[in-house]
């Protein structure tokens, strides 16, 4: 297999890489990033050496570079490039638009044009909307996104799937729920609040922190992945979720346990616009059809996060004293 892994130096990707050159050594992995803020080669390290692994720095969107890619020969993309934090989708919607559809378009038209086997479009719940106290997220469940980075997400879905029903293009799409784990760009809840916790700064939380997410390990996340990957059915959606709802202040008062701080810390803020109130997944398709398992609790693999940020405090402390805190600062004042 030679796969293009796009998006590669972000969390999510990068812990895919690493995952995959673990597990299956002799394919051939092109990761392709275009090294925005949250990029950082520095989680691929330990493999960055490996003889069928390359990294190669440029941007989806841009149709002659891809392009000079794909003719080297690639048989199977894994879409993972995006712009991802809602908060920023907020305030600046014009790059999630370029980012996440017109790049993915020209992903979609080169593949189509260089014969590719496979394409996995790594999505979101977010797609879905928002739910109320009941009910989950299923695979049929209509699109109904609320924010910029959610609807240039469904938009993404739409294509791919598009290219499925009219050229056949064999895509699949799967959607996840909230990620965590090492390597997280500290701007998301959860390694937010524990840099910040551990620096002794006040935790904003939005609105009345009651809001709910559904928490997936990343490592539950790239074994979907590779599951879908290798025995998933072209044109079909998987959601994977890992059945841990929680509402935001639960989490925030956990990592505040588990680091020994005080509640005090607890901050809460002007909500985000459109705020999400709830989401939770239906993850029995990938179960059933696939085998799907995930193997982390939540409660194991939160202590594990934590215990992954206060050992490695300078990769996160490289990450906020770099243009991270401008942004940061702008909205919430100094960090
Ligand atoms: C950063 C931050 C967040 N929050 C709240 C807002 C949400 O209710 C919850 C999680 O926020 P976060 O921005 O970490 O994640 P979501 O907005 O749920 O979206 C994330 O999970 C989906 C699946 C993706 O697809 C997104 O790419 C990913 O960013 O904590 C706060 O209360 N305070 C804060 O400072």
């Amino acid at each position: 297999m030679r796969l293009l892994v796009t998006g590669g130096a972000g969390f999510i990707g990068s812990n895919f890489i690493r995952y995959m050159i673990g597990k299956y050594p002799q394919y051939d992995f092109i990761n392709l990033d275009a090294l925005t803020y949250a990029g950082n080669l520095e989680n691929l390290q330990v493999i960055e050496k490996h003889q069928n692994y390359q990294f190669i720095k440029g941007d989806i969107a841009d149709v002659e570079f891809v392009e000079e890619i794909f003719q080297k020969g690639i048989d199977t993309v894994v879409n993972f490039a995006a712009e991802s934090h809602v908060d920023r989708s907020i305030h600046d919607p014009a790059i999630f638009t370029r980012t996440n559809i017109l790049g993915s378009q020209v992903l979609l038209d080169a593949s189509k044009k260089y014969g590719v086997e496979k394409f996995v479009q790594v999505s979101t719940d977010e797609v879905y909307g928002s739910l109320g106290e009941e009910g989950l997220f299923h695979e049929t469940t209509p699109l109904s996104p609320n924010s910029p980075y959610s609807a240039s997400k469904a938009g993404a879905d739409l294509l791919v799937r598009a290219y499925y029903e009219t050229y056949r293009l064999p895509v699949m799409i799967t959607r996840c729920s909230n990620n965590y784990g090492p390597h997280q760009f500290p701007e998301k809840l959860i390694p937010l609040m524990i840099s910040r916790a551990l620096a002794n700064q006040p935790l904003p939380i939005y609105g009345d922190g009651l809001n709910i997410r559904d928490w997936l390990h990343v490592e539950d996340h790239c074994q979907a992945i590779d599951l879908v990957l290798h025995k998933g059915k072209s044109g079909e959606v998987y959601n994977v979720g890992g059945n841990n709802e929680l509402t935001n202040i639960e989490i925030v008062k956990g990592i505040l346990k588990h680091l020994g701080k005080s509640e005090t810390l607890i901050d809460y803020v002007q909500d985000r616009l459109g705020h999400d109130r709830r989401y939770a997944i239906d993850a029995t398709k990938i179960k059933q059809e696939l085998g799907w398992q995930p193997k982390y609790t939540f409660e194991d693999g939160l202590k594990e996060t934590i215990d992954w940020y206060v050992e490695n405090e300078d990769w996160w402390k490289r990450i906020i004293s770099g243009e991270y805190q401008e942004y940061y600062e702008k909205q919430y004042g100094k960090i």
